[in-house]
Order: C-alpha cells, then sequence, then structure tokens
C-alpha cells in the first residue's frame, strides 16, 4: 500500500507527533489484550519512585536515570497523610509539591501510572492513612465506615482536581489511576467500600480515565479486591511462575492486557535485620519472561529512596516489625541514587524490546569525604523538656495515648514519681502490647533500660519514694499493612511496680522538629554539665563543606540506634569556604540503627535543607576525637540507648 512520505514515517515510527488533545486517548483494547495509546498496540515498561522518599534538588538527576534506564513510565504512590498533616490542614510545598514532580515526569518525557490510594501501603506510617483519622473512636479504616468515607471524600475532593488536568487525554501524561492498594488483602472485602471510591474518582477524574486496581495472586485476594468497573492486574516478584501468576489474573480478567503492576526488584528492611537483596540475574530473567508474553510491568521499586523523617511505617507478623529508615530496597538505583548492576541488567533486557534513549547513563553522584566530626553532649533530653514541650505537660491519673495527646509522630515522655521505697529490686511491668513502640526508662535521669512492643516489657529498680521515673516513649511507625493499621501508639496500659499501678503522670509531647526548626539549640555549647550521666541526650558536632553541598555518607562507629534530626543549609558559601556555615531549617528527623559498618548518605543541594541519615552508635556514645574536623553546624536529636 503506498503510504505518502509522512505516512511511512509515522508507520516506521521514525516520526511521533503529538495527538492533539482532542484525539490522545490511553484505552484497553479487549480483543488484542493490549493498550492503546492514541489508537496504537502500547505496553508500558515502568518503574516506581516515591518523590516524599527523594529530596526534591534529585528529583530530575532520579527521573532521568530511569529514562535512559529505558523506561517507558514511572508509578508513582501519593501518601495522603503526606499532604493532610491535619483534618482540613494541607501541604503541597517543597518535597510535598506533588504537581511539580508531575510536571517533571512530563518534561522528561515520562509517562504516569498514578496511585493516589487513599491507602497505599508501600512501608509508609499507616500505609499513608492519615494517624488523624484514629482521633475518631468508632472509625473502621479501608471500609463504607461514613467517618472513614466522609475523610476520604474530603480528601479526593482536593487532590484529584490537581490530576484531572494531567491526565493523557487532557494532555498530560498520567496514563492510568489505581484506585485503593492491594485490597484483597484487607479482612474488610467491603466491596460497597470499592464502588463508592470509583463512583468518587469517576466523578473527579471523569469518565475516560482507566482506573484499575491491583493484587497479589491468590483466589481470595482477587475476589476481595477487584470490581465490575475497575480494570484488574496482579504484582509477584522474581521466581514466580509467570504463566501462573497471569493465568490468575486472566481468571479475571478473560481479556485485556496482561500487567504486573508490581514486579519486585528487591525487598524492604526491618529494623535490625540484614538488608534484603535479590539477585540482579533473577531480576532480569523475570523481567525477559513477562515481556516475552508482550505484558505491561512495573517495577518495584526502581528507586526506594529514604523514609525521612518519621515516615517510615511497619509490619505485623506475629510481632511488630518497624522499617528502617533506608529505603534502598536493593533497587536498579541505589539509595544515594547511584544506578546499580541490576540496573544495567535491566536495561540490557529492555534493549532487546525496544531502542533505549541515545545516550549515556547519567553517573553516580559526586561523593565527598568531609572528615571526622567530633560529636559533644549539647544536653541531656530530661534537661529541656521546657523547650521541647513549651505548653509543659498534661497531668493526667493514667497514661495516655499519642491519640489522645493528638501527637501524630515522634516522642512523648511519661514522667512520675516512685509512690513508695523499693530498696530491694522490683518489677516494673507493662501489659502485653502496651508498649508502642520502645520506652527508655530513666530513674532518677539515669537510663536503666528499654521496653519494647514484643520485646523486654519488664525492668528491675530499685529506689526511694519520690524518685522521678521517666519513659521516653518512641513511635516507630504505624503499621502499613494488613488488618493492624489502627495502630495506636505510646503507653497503651499502665506501668506496675510489682504488680501495683502507677499513676499520677506528667506526660509531655515532644515537639523536637518544631523546636528545631524555630532554630534550637541556638548554640553549639553544651547546655549544662550532665557529667557522665546516662540517657537520652543530644549531640552536636560540627564540619565545612568545600563550598559545594556534595552528597557524603555518614557513619558512627560504635554507635547503636540513634534517632537524629539533623538539618542545616548551605546558606551561605562565604568566600573562604572555611567559613561556610550550615544553618537550621526545616528538620527532618531521621534515625538509623547502626548494624556494624553500615554508611549512610548525607545529602543536600545549596539551596535545601540538608538531609542526613546519621547512625548511631552503642550505648553510651565513645567521645569521638575530631581529626581535621571542618566547621560548621550540624545537630543531631536524641542519641538513644
Ligand atoms: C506478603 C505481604 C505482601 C504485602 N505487599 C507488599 S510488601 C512490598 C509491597 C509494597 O508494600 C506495596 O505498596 C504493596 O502494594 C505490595 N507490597
Amino acid at each position: 500500500m503506498a503510504l505518502p512520505a509522512l505516512g511511512l514515517l509515522l508507520a516506521a515510527g521514525l516520526l511521533h507527533t503529538q495527538a492533539s488533545p482532542s484525539a490522545r486517548s490511553f484505552q484497553l483494547d479487549y480483543e488484542h489484550n493490549c493498550f492503546l495509546k492514541d489508537g496504537a498496540p502500547f505496553r508500558y515498561i515502568s518503574g516506581s519512585i516515591h518523590y516524599a522518599r527523594v529530596p526534591r534538588p534529585a528529583w530530575r538527576d532520579r527521573l532521568l536515570k530511569m529514562y535512559m534506564s529505558g523506561l517507558s513510565a514511572v508509578q508513582v504512590y501519593v501518601p495522603w497523610n503526606y499532604h493532610e498533616t491535619l483534618p482540613g490542614v494541607y501541604d503541597f510545598t517543597g518535597n510535598r509539591d506533588v504537581e511539580a514532580f508531575l510536571d517533571l515526569t512530563a518534561e522528561l518525557g515520562l509517562l504516569v501510572i498514578l496511585r493516589p490510594g487513599p491507602y497505599i501501603c508501600a512501608e509508609w506510617e499507616m500505609g499513608g492513612l492519615p494517624a488523624w483519622l484514629l482521633w475518631k473512636p468508632d472509625i473502621i479504616l479501608r471500609t463504607s465506615n461514613p467517618a472513614y468515607l466522609a475523610a476520604v471524600d474530603s480528601w479526593l475532593h482536593v487532590l484529584l482536581p490537581k490530576i484531572k488536568p494531567r491526565l493523557y487525554h487532557q494532555g498530560g501524561n498520567i496514563i492510568s489511576v489505581q484506585v485503593e492498594n492491594e485490597y484483597g488483602s484487607y479482612y474488610a472485602c467491603d466491596h460497597g467500600y470499592l464502588r463508592h471510591l470509583l463512583g468518587s474518582f469517576r466523578a473527579l477524574l471523569g469518565s475516560e480515565v482507566l482506573l484499575f486496581t491491583t493484587d497479589s495472586t491468590g483466589a481470595q485476594e482477587l475476589r476481595c479486591g477487584t470490581l465490575q468497573g475497575l480494570y484488574a492486574t496482579v504484582d509477584f516478584g522474581p521466581g514466580s511462575n509467570v504463566t501462573e501468576a497471569f493465568g490468575a489474573q486472566r481468571r479475571v480478567e478473560p481479556r485485556g492486557p496482561l500487567v504486573n503492576s508490581e514486579y519486585y526488584t528487591g525487598w524492604l528492611d526491618y529494623w535490625g535485620e540484614a538488608h534484603a537483596s535479590t539477585s540482579a540475574a533473577w531480576v532480569a530473567r523475570g523481567l525477559e519472561d513477562m515481556l516475552q508474553l508482550g505484558a505491561s510491568i512495573n517495577m518495584y521499586m526502581f528507586h526506594g529512596g529514604t523514609n525521612f523523617a518519621y515516615w517510615s511505617g511497619a509490619d505485623y507478623k506475629g510481632q511488630y516489625k518497624p522499617v528502617t529508615t533506608s529505603y534502598d530496597y536493593d533497587a536498579p538505583l541505589s539509595e544515594a541514587g547511584d544506578p546499580t548492576e541490576k540496573l544495567f541488567a535491566i536495561r540490557t533486557v529492555i534493549s532487546k524490546f525496544q531502542p533505549l534513549p541515545v545516550g549515556p547513563m547519567p553517573p553516580a553522584t559526586p561523593k565527598y569525604a568531609y572528615g571526622w566530626v567530633g560529636l559533644r553532649k549539647y544536653a541531656d533530653l530530661l534537661d529541656v523538656l521546657d523547650v521541647l514541650c513549651p505548653s509543659g505537660p498534661i497531668q493526667s491519673q493514667f497514661p495516655l495515648t499519642f491519640e489522645a495527646l493528638k501527637q501524630v509522630h515522634g516522642f512523648v515522655v511519661y514522667h512520675t514519681q516512685l509512690p513508695w521505697d523499693v530498696p530491694d529490686p522490683a518489677t516494673l511491668g507493662a501489659p502485653p502490647h502496651s508498649i508502642c513502640d520502645r520506652g527508655y526508662v530513666m530513674l532518677q535521669k539515669e537510663y536503666q533500660g528499654t521496653l519494647e512492643w514484643d520485646g523486654q516489657t519488664t525492668l528491675h529498680v530499685t529506689g526511694r519514694a519520690g524518685d522521678s521515673l521517666d519513659i521516653l516513649m518512641e513511635n516507630m511507625g504505624r503499621i502499613s499493612f494488613g488488618a493492624n493499621t489502627s495502630d495506636f501508639k505510646g503507653l497503651l496500659g499502665n506501668l506496675s511496680l510489682n504488680s501495683r499501678p502507677l499513676s499520677n503522670w506528667l506526660i509531655y509531647p515532644l515537639a523536637i522538629d518544631t523546636a528545631v526548626q524555630q532554630g534550637w539549640p541556638h548554640t553549639a555549647l553544651p547546655k549544662s554539665s550532665s557529667g557522665g550521666r546516662v540517657g537520652p541526650a543530644f549531640y552536636t558536632g560540627s564540619f565545612e563543606t568545600p563550598g559545594i553541598a556534595w552528597d557524603t555518607f555518614v557513619k558512627f562507629p560504635g554507635w547503636s540506634k540513634v534517632r537524629h534530626c539533623m538539618t542545616g543549609k548551605v546558606v551561605r558559601v562565604d568566600q573562604d569556604p572555611a567559613q561556610s556555615h550550615l544553618h537550621h531549617l526545616p528538620g527532618t528527623a531521621v534515625d538509623k540503627w547502626l548494624q556494624p559498618g553500615p554508611v549512610l548518605e548525607l545529602s543536600w543541594a545549596p539551596a535545601d535543607p540538608v538531609c542526613a541519615w546519621l547512625g548511631a552508635a552503642r550505648w553510651p556514645p565513645q567521645q569521638h576525637h575530631s581529626a581535621g574536623a571542618r566547621r560548621g553546624t550540624s545537630h543531631a536529636s536524641p542519641a538513644l540507648p
């Protein structure tokens, strides 16, 4: 058939024209079991990246590396709790500027598969659901419960209007939108809830956008997680039998494209366990098998990044398993954003099925060794409660939860006094599942030991009537998968001394980040000499930049688990680099439980706050002797045993 020259070029795919918004479409083709993009058969090869886990200055670098890896799309979660921080209070600025992130994906020529939840799992705090939902005593999450649906619809009315103009048929690059997340794995199996969500998504996004679900391949999961009007996709990792896995999808979607929405390139890490790793060859082989079948694939994760601040979630598998600050995921792009051997193995597979973009893969970001940084104790935490809880303590006969205190993240100090002399060791104990999640116990401000959910729940103490008893309670992240996402935090039961309940508590919700954002500590000089007292404390150190804020890695030889709130910003680079200073800006409290030897990443950009992933040390921290210390000012929050 003779084609005009233009037609020949188009047919050969050598000339891409931008279809006008009126002609743009992304649809299912049930006859040919594929997607249609502007009417032509289309298969996507996608990778997951979460903007909330990548410093905004690094977004472009990571997305460009994903594009140069041969991906045609990226899959993006929108964490509800990252944006609606309190009921009706929204934050879409800085790292939370989801529209800027989406516009950057479009600029770089990437399509987007958007997953706005409202629940997203993702090993993210409470699976993306805001903890303030738990302030409503009768709420039942992820069901048709009226209180829950009212909050969901209120949120969707804010978010989805930001998404609609970016839909592919509207001229944007969002080709499909997922409703909920692995709902078939949730106990409720409430199809009325899914129907409500379908109605809300259609009302706010229109009738044309492709809406889908994702579930694992079990029959029960696909029975409870799918719904007429939502295209059902599945998720499975390397080592699965691809034919059987897609056979499961075919049982609910006899026609239409084969889609694996989460092909696991690695896995998540829990505190105290070895870093997960998955063979690159294994990942590449499974990818090739699926691409041979013509399936569309999203690799989960392509770049994992980091759980900044308090955003890491947890699992409950017979015991509470908090997820680490690192979300490296053994992904093709490392936590530091560096291409790995796994990325190049995947890129080679992709090149067998479609042309790779012309040009080199952007290299790993340059790293800089800033040398030793001596850390000095600035203050014991119990000596600065006036700063960290400026409104003063709440008095209560018995302990209150974080939710009752309306404290979402971080730490609460529970203070009382020994009601009687305890000359012989007495058992300080807590009922099962009442330590949520990790309580550091001080008597007369001296560290006695740590109580943990599913860990040690008793301690032996001696003292005199009136001695101060303090428990610093750390929320290590709300459960993000399964039936236990209604994960209340704090002291959920009464502490007892030889089985007699303790009472008359003073309770201090700590606002560490707020204090840091307001410039505390205002000086690095130690606040008070507490001598060798052992307990949670703030340490500070400083180092100098060479005038440019290069990424680096931070290691704390000998430390153990320390939560840090390290903030800073290169606000002024003097002529003399030795004068460049780090000052305080919005803090990011991060934590990292050191296994011997891990290196962590300190990364910032000249115009953005320093986000630091810091190590920890065995308790008490060994005093570091700074060798060639460089000046600057960086502050760390409690060093915890
Ligand atoms: C066996 C438990 C499966 C739970 N699902 C998981 S664990 C890692 C990933 C992410 O959480 C992702 O957000 C989930 O959709 C699927 N998945």
